[in-house]
This record gives C-alpha cells, structure tokens and sequence, in this order.
C-alpha cells in the first residue's frame, strides 16, 4: 500500500519498524490480533486514509478486525489469558496484553519485541504456604526453582510458625486475599506452570480453581500437601473433596506420597509397590492426566521406588534410599522441580526424571548437614551452586546423565551450516542428558570461546559438559570435564590435575581397560564402537557381546557408543546389565537436518526401551 508521507510519519510515530516487521510476521503465522486501539493520532491517520480507495478499504477491514475481537471478548471472558498464552509461544514475538479495570472495556495493545531484545525465564507460581524454617513450603519451591533456572513468584495461603522439630502454628490468609494474590501475579506476570503445595481450606482450593480458568497456564502440578512430615495437619479433611471434586480434573501431575495417597483413596493400606501401583491407578480415575505415587516413605524397601502412571504405561523410577534425617521439604522440592522442567518445555516423564534425580542429589549432598536441634532437616537447594563454584570435592555426576549422550562434531557442524553453541541448544532442547565437545579441528582460542558458551546454556539446564581430549580447554572454560582416549593423557594424571570435583569418562574396549579406569579414578566408561561408523575411522567394532562384556567387568556406569541411532538404540539397552546407562551418539544427532527433531526421537526410544526392561 502507499501511505502518503504523513500518513506514514504518524503510523511510524505509533509503532517502531521492528515492532511493525513481528506483527506482520505473527499475523503472516496465523495469530489473530486485535489492532491498536483507534487514539487521537490513529483517528487522523485513518482520516487521511480515506484519501484514497485502498485507504478506504483499509480503514473498512481494520474497523470490522475491532469489531470482531471485540466481541470475541465479550462473549469469551478467557480469550484474554488464551491469547496471551498463545503470544508466549512465539519466539521472535513478544506481546503484552493489557486488561483495562475490571468494570470498563478489556483492551488489548501489543507491544512486540524482537527475540534478540529481551529473554523470557520460565516461570513457577508456587501456591503453598510458608515454613518459617524455610526447608519446605513457599521457600523450598522458590529455592528448587531457582536451582533449575526457573522463576517463581508465590501465593502464599497460610503462614506457619515451623522449625526442625515440627509445626507450632499455623495461620491461614483469608480466602479473598488469595483470590487477590492470585489475580495480582497471573494477570500480569507470563506464568507458565502453576504449582499447588498446602491448600488449608476448600475454600482455597476453589478460589485456585477459579482463578485457573480465568487465567490458564501451560500446565498445574498437585503436591496433595496433607500432614507435614513431623505429622501435623496442614488442610483441613473436607479439602480432600476439593481435589477431587475440582483440581484434580485440571492437574497435569498430582504427586501423592504412599500417606497421601491413601488418604484420597479413603484410607485403603499402601504397603507395598503393588499397592502403589493400584493406587496410581484409582487417583488417575479421579482426574489427572498423570500420576506420581512417591514410594519414599514405603516401609521395608530399601531403594526409593515411585511409580509413575499416565493413563497408559506404568514407569518404575527407581532411585537410591539416601540415609539423613535432612529429609524436609523433599516432597515439595520434587514438585517445584518437576513444574521448573516442565516449564522449561520439557515432556512431563522426563521432568520428573529430571526432578528425582535433583532431589536426589540434594539429599546426597546435604546428608550430613546440621541446622536446628529437631529430628528432621533442611536440604540445601543451593548445592549446585557450591560444586560449581568452588569445585569442593562433592562430584556433581550422576550416572542416569549417561542416559543420552551428545557428542559434537566440527565437520558435520560446518556440513549443515551450524555454529557448536546452536548444535548443542538444539541437542539438549531434544532431551541430550549429557554434552561433550569433540572438536578435533578447533583452533584453542574458538574452542575456549566455544566451550564457554556452550558452559552456560548446560548450566542453565542442568545438563553436564565434558570436553574431549583438552584438559586444558576443560580448565579454562571451567567444564564440568573430560572424556579421554586409551592414546590421551591417562585418567588417573587427568584426575590428579582437574581435582576430584570434575567428571572423568575413559574410552574402554576390553574388561582390562575397564579394570584400569576404575582403579585410575575415572567415573564412567565409553565402550565401543558397538557397531561400525564413518564417523572415527580405524576404528575397531566390538560388538553387542564386547559391549556386554565390558560392562560385566566394570565397576563404573558404562555408556555405549559407535553406530548408534534410533533404529538400533533399542537393541543396545536390551543387552540388560544393569551399568549400561545410556547411548552416546555423534553422527544420529549432528549429521541430521533437525537435531532436536532426532534427539527428542532417540530419547523416546530409550525411555520406552529402559521402562519396558524395568517393567518385566
Ligand atoms: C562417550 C564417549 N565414548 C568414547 C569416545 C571415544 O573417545 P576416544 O577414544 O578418545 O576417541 P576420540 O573421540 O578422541 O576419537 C568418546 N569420545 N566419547
Ligand atoms: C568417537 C567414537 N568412539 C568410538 S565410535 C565413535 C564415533 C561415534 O560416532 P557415531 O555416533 O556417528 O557412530
């Protein structure tokens, strides 16, 4: 269209030509928008649009596209918050609806934001109540989210007076305030995941349930908070029916314990992982689209087993029984941990994968921790914070990282056109556990930059990053560490120089080399290739039995990799030995035209092929 000079001077003045480029680009993608609303200086450009007859016409369609959306409004109280939502997902725009007051006429005025100006953080409303002591409630959730690169804001529904020993007080803020709390942060605030711990009324329960459908967010995680783990009450009994009878319907995961769960099952006994099975079952029926039964508290077991259920499949997690009595606030840590993955974009059974394996962690680290004189501590959230500061000796691997392994490459890099930094977001965005660089090429200096910038986006997803080969490109970009060849600097020179905080893989063919990798420190073996590859020439195969074999003799996890893909990963995790943790692959992921289309493929394959193992 021609827009005569002022014409175009006043458009110019209402909307810079950045803004101007994503709203085109957001309506070119199908998003429907309200146009600006008509000011003083819109109603004299439309004025001079009527000069011509295209202006004409435009004046016509932009006037009807007011009509339209307002209506839509009016008859749809909801589309405010969907449309806000909706605007969330796009990545090179941003828009901010705003509400006019409750009484006059809802308005809605974009303002766009081009992706490189602004960064979004994913964001947990917590609504739960307050532990003065801080192990569990509002300031566990916040502490938890923080930890995994989350935000969160919080409504607080009760305050409690709580220390180590147990529940002194507790006092409950007046259902209408948080009805307010609630409207203050979700009509304003880009909430992604709302998490619910102690709701102490039905009345509370039906305020949030309310307020959910005003305001929808991506996803509702339950933590069916009933009796704290000194055992005093926390809700009333009549909130058991405001589960069930409401939020249990809109929940993506409610995360009963073995106590809670009997408890909205009417007080049926669970005493055994079968039962817990069965009780995943029955709370499912009531309404949530998932199911996680928390086997922590199960007597006579030694491992933490909870069983996870979505409707269909049934998923054994098992965990390692961490013995402390800092054990406070665990139940809530999990579901903030679970709701800051899921809000990150992560599948729910990975994000309470992910979430299991922090609290874990968490556990192991603050086991020996003292505050307070009562039976029952704090964990410290914040641990990640110290191994990766200070490098204090505690080694932040865990095993389960093996689970899928992306390793770089250079050439397939340069191949499709990729920087290392983009390979890597895309691998991790797919479900990659663990990262290491294999840049054989490299000159020193790109290969530090490279690293170090690939260090942040693994940190700020919790995902490890080793270096191949370089222990001295791993110091300088302070990477969590090395994986070393048979012909490389030997593992046990490589933890003498990095320390015992930083991970150490060893590329191992035989059981005596796993033997060796053991005794010189090394915290787990690469076996392989299991299959043949173009992409590490001379390289001598040996096979699923050299693979089995390897991992029989080994004391450490085992990673398998060489010629894997989706179409084999199956058969390489069905060898069964229990150490064989993951698969590591270069060509599967980086020599594809969608990494993250591939990596979100292989992760599913091997999360259905380790379930069904575990589930015969
Ligand atoms: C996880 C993993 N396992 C094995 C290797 C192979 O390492 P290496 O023997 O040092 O061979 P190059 O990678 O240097 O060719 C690996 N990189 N990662
Ligand atoms: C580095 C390495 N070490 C043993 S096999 C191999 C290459 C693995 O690459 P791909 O996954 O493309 O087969």
């Amino acid at each position: 269209m021609q827009m005569s000079q002022a014409a175009r001077e006043l458009f110019e003045a209402r909307f810079d030509k950045s803004s101007l480029s994503s709203f085109n680009e957001a309506l070119k993608s199908g998003v429907d928008l309200e146009p600006p609303k008509l000011s003083h200086g819109s109603r004299r450009f439309h004025r001079l649009a009527l000069f011509s007859g295209r202006r004409r016409l435009f004046f016509f369609l932009s006037t009807l596209a007011q009509i339209v959306v307002k209506r839509a409004f009016a008859t749809e109280p909801n589309l405010f918050s969907l449309l806000q939502n909706y605007t969330r997902s796009f990545p090179g725009i941003r828009a901010r609806i705003s509400r006019g007051s409750a009484s006059g006429p809802i308005t809605a005025a974009m303002s766009t934001m081009c992706s490189g100006c602004g960064r979004r953080m994913p964001h947990v409303l917590t609504v739960a109540g307050s532990d003065s002591g801080a192990g569990a409630g509002i300031q566990a959730d916040i502490k938890a989210c923080g930890a995994l690169g989350a935000y969160c804001s919080s409504v607080v529904t009760a305050v409690t007076a709580q220390n180590t020993v147990g529940v002194q007080g507790v006092h409950p803020i007046p259902e209408e305030f948080v009805e307010e709390q609630l409207r203050s942060v979700l009509e304003d605030m880009g909430v992604d995941v709302v998490k619910t711990g102690m709701l102490p009324s039905v009345g509370v329960v039906k305020v949030l349930c309310q307020s959910l459908k005003k305001f929808p967010v991506r996803a509702l995680v339950v933590d069916p908070v009933m009796v704290s783990t000194s055992g005093d009450v926390l809700a009333e009994s009549s909130t058991l029916s405001g589960y069930r009878d409401e939020l249990f319907a809109m929940a993506d995961i409610v995360t009963p314990n073995v106590k809670e769960a009997s408890a909205l099952l009417g007080g049926v006994p669970l005493r055994t992982v079968a039962d817990m099975y069965s009780a995943a079952k029955s709370i499912h029926n009531l309404g949530p689209k998932n199911v996680l039964v928390k086997g922590g508290d199960l007597p006579e077991s030694s491992d933490a087993i909870d069983i996870f259920f979505d409707g269909k499949k049934y998923h054994e997690l098992l965990g390692l029984r961490v013995k402390t009595h800092n054990t406070h606030g665990t139940g809530c840590t999990l579901a903030s941990c679970i709701a800051a993955e899921l809000a990150k974009g992560l599948p729910m059974l990975r994000a309470v994968q992910n979430a299991k394996t922090f609290v874990q962690n968490a556990l192991d680290y603050s086991k020996d921790i003292i505050i307070g004189n009562g039976p029952q501590g704090p964990l410290d959230h914040l641990f990640s914070l110290e191994t990766h500061s200070c490098n204090a000796g505690a080694r932040s691997f865990n095993a389960s990282d093996l689970f899928l392994y992306a390793v770089t490459d250079s050439t397939m890099n340069r191949k499709w056109n990729r920087s290392i930094v983009a390979a890597v977001k895309a691998s991790i965005e797919g479900g990659a556990t663990i990262i290491q660089l294999r840049e054989k090429e490299a000159e020193t200096c790109e290969f530090v930059e490279a690293a170090t910038a690939c260090i942040q986006i693994c940190r700020s997803s919790g995902v490890p990053l080793l270096i191949n080969d370089r222990i001295d490109v791993a110091l300088a970009c302070d990477a969590d560490g090395v994986h070393v060849g048979q012909s490389d600097m030997p593992a046990r020179i490589a933890r003498k120089i990095l320390g015992p905080g930083k991970i150490i893989g060893v590329s191992c063919k035989t059981p005596a080399q796993a033997e060796q990798a053991w005794a010189d420190g090394a915290d787990y073996i690469g076996c392989g290739g299991v299959f043949p590859t173009a992409t590490k020439q001379n390289n001598t195969t040996v096979g699923l039995d050299g693979l089995k074999s390897v991992c029989l003799a080994s004391k450490l996890p085992v990673v398998a990799i060489g010629g894997i893909g989706v179409v084999n990963a199956r058969s390489v995790m069905e060898i069964g030995v229990p150490n064989l943790k993951g698969v590591a692959v270069v060509s599967a992921l980086f020599d594809r035209e969608c990494i993250l289309t591939e990596a979100r493929k292989l992760r599913s394959v091997l999360t259905d092929s380790v379930s069904e193992f575990l589930l015969r």
